[in-house]
């Protein structure tokens, strides 16, 4: 999918998601998730990932956030986007926020049980400059 839209120095795309790192604060969650739901809402955020992708200038950021703890909606998601736009790169995270929030991978990961905050991901991705 190409576009000829206008492009942007940075794009946020906050997607829909489980909700499963606010669950301290919507306990219905917990009871109302369906499996065929968690798919969808992985293919959603697959395509508004690569939609969102469309929207960056050359050099330009993406960063993918969810208020999940899951890893399939957070580094697997990604992980599939990176797969198939190879000319997106991960930015580590270590610039931006304490190191204990960082993964390995060099995403932003808040988990509820270990830092007592809401559970949060986001990854931040740049778009290599066609002359790198
Ligand atoms: C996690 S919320 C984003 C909240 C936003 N960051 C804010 O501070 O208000 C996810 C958003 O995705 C929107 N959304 C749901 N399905 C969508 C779709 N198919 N395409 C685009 N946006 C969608 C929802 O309406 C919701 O506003």
């Amino acid at each position: 999918m190409e576009s000829n839209q206008i492009k942007y120095d940075k794009v946020l795309l906050d997607v829909p998601c489980s909700g499963l790192g606010v669950l301290s604060k919507r306990a219905d969650l917990r009871w109302n998730r369906r499996l065929e739901e968690m798919e969808e809402l992985k293919i959603l955020q697959d395509e508004l990932l690569e939609a969102a992708s469309m929207l960056v200038k050359p050099g330009g950021i993406l960063v993918y956030s969810t208020c999940s703890i899951d890893s399939e909606e957070n580094e697997e998601r990604v992980e599939t986007f990176l797969a198939r736009f190879p000319e997106f790169i991960i930015d580590s995270a270590t610039r931006f926020v304490p190191t204990e929030f960082v993964t390995d991978k060099g995403f932003y990961f808040s988990n509820p049980v270990k830092h007592s905050i809401d559970g949060a991901f986001a990854a931040r991705l740049v778009l290599k400059n066609s002359s790198l």
